[in-house]
C-alpha cells in the first residue's frame, strides 16, 4: 500500500488519503464578498476527483483585507449560507474540507484604506498601508474569531488561518515589514503576538482540526528564517495547531530559484525541528514525488495547487501509477 492512499487522522477526522487541495484564490466572487455557482462547481469537482481535504481559498476575514474586491468573505453572517452550498458540494464526493481566514494587509488592492503593522507600502503599485493601532490589531483579531464561528456554521471540517506570503500576520511575524516599537514588534516573542492571539481567539470557539499556513523563508534581507519558524511552530504547537502548512516568500519581492518540491525543506526542518506535523506544498506533481516526500517522512500531507487547476482527477492518475484501486463516486469519472 502506497503512503499516500493511507487514511490521515487530522485531529478528529479522518482523510481518506494524503492528498489536499492547496488554498487558492479564484477571483470569481460577487465584490461583496459572496460565492457564486464557480464557486460549487469547482471545489465539487476536485472532491469528485478523490482528493482527501480541500482547502477553500484565502477568504476576507474583514472587507479592507481581501487581496480583490473577487475575493470570498467571510465577515458577515451574510456570507455563511453560500459557503454551506460549497461546503456540501465538496461533501457529496466524499472529501474533508476546510477553509482558509485570511487577511491581506498591506498586499489588499481594495478600495480604501489598507492596514498593515508598519507604513511600508508593497511596492510602487500598492497602496501605502495605515500602521495599525490597538484598537485595529483588536478589530481583527475578533474578525477571525467571529470568521471561526461562521465557518462552523458554514459546516466546514477544519480551519486553516493564512500566516503567509506577506499578508497581514506574516507582515507581523517578518522584521522586514514589521518595525514596531509596541508589544507587537521587536522580538521574535512580540511579532508572534498576533498569530498567537489570533489562535486563542479561533480556538476560544473551535475546538475542530486548526491548520496554520507559514512562509518559512522570507528570502529577504532581515526577513524571517528557517529557525524562527520553528521556534514559531513550537509554539503554535503547545496552542493546539494541528498541522503547519508550509510554504515560503511573499513579504517582499523575490526573484528565488524555484524547482521541483522546493519548499519540502522547510515542511521537513518544521516537522522534525518542531516535532508538529507539516504539509508539504510546491511544485509537486506527479505520485512517485509525493510518494517519497511521505515514504521518507518530511511530510504529512501533500498539498496540490495547480496541477489540481490543470487536472482535478490526479488522485485518480496517481493511483493507477502507485497501482491503488481507488473508486470514484461517479459513473462519468469511472469512465474517464
Ligand atoms: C491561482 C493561485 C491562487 C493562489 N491563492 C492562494 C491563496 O488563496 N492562499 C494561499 O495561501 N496560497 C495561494 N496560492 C499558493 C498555492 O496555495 C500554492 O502554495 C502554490 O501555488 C504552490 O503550489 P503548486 O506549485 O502546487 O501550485 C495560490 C496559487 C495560485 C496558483
Amino acid at each position: 500500500m502506497s503512503k499516500l492512499f493511507e487514511p490521515y487522522q487530522l485531529q478528529t477526522i479522518s482523510l481518506k488519503n494524503r492528498i489536499a487541495m492547496a488554498p487558492m484564490c479564484m477571483y470569481s466572487a460577487e465584490d461583496d464578498g459572496m460565492v457564486t455557482p464557480f464557486h460549487v462547481v469547482h471545489y465539487a469537482t476536485r472532491a469528485a476527483g478523490q482528493v482527501g481535504l480541500i482547502i477553500l481559498e484565502a477568504t476576507g476575514v474583514l472587507p479592507e483585507g481581501r487581496i480583490s474586491n473577487k475575493d470570498l468573505g467571510i465577515w458577515d453572517d451574510v456570507h455563511i449560507e453560500g459557503l454551506k452550498q460549497v461546503v456540501d458540494g465538496m461533501k457529496a464526493y466524499g472529501a474533508k474540507t476546510a477553509i482558509q481566514l485570511a487577511h491581506a494587509g498591506r498586499k489588499a488592492t481594495v478600495e480604501g484604506e489598507i492596514y498593515a503593522p508598519s507604513a511600508i507600502a508593497f511596492n510602487d503599485a500598492y497602496k501605502t498601508p495605515t500602521e495599525m493601532t490597538l484598537n485595529d490589531i483588536e478589530k481583527v483579531i475578533e474578525a477571525f474569531k467571529q470568521a471561526a464561528i461562521r465557518a462552523e456554521k458554514a459546516g466546514f471540517d477544519a480551519l486553516e488561518i493564512h500566516g503567509a506570503h506577506g499578508y497581514l500576520i506574516s507582515e507581523f511575524l517578518s522584521p522586514a515589514t514589521n518595525k514596531r516599537t509596541d508589544a507587537y514588534g521587536g522580538s521574535q516573542e512580540n511579532r508572534y503576538r498576533l498569530l498567537r492571539q489570533v489562535i486563542d481567539a479561533v480556538r476560544s470557539v473551535w475546538d475542530g482540526p486548526l491548520l496554520v499556513r507559514v512562509s518559512a523563508e522570507d528570502y529577504a534581507e532581515n526577513g524571517t528564517t528557517m529557525d524562527d519558524f520553528i521556534v514559531f511552530s513550537r509554539w503554535m504547537k503547545s496552542q493546539g495547531v494541528d498541522l503547519i502548512d508550509v510554504s515560503t516568500g511573499g513579504v517582499v519581492q523575490a526573484n528565488i530559484n524555484v524547482f521541483p518540491g522546493y519548499q519540502v525543506p522547510h515542511a521537513e526542518a518544521i516537522k522534525h525541528g518542531a516535532g508538529i506535523p507539516t504539509s508539504a506544498v510546491g511544485l509537486i506533481t506527479t505520485a512517485i514525488q509525493a510518494e517519497e516526500i511521505l515514504q521518507n517522512n518530511r511530510a504529512d500531507l501533500i498539498f496540490l495547487g495547480r496541477v489540481l487547476l490543470r487536472e482535478p482527477y490526479w488522485p485518480l492518475h496517481a493511483a493507477k501509477e502507485l497501482g491503488e484501486e481507488v473508486t470514484p463516486p461517479t459513473p462519468y469519472v469511472r469512465g474517464w
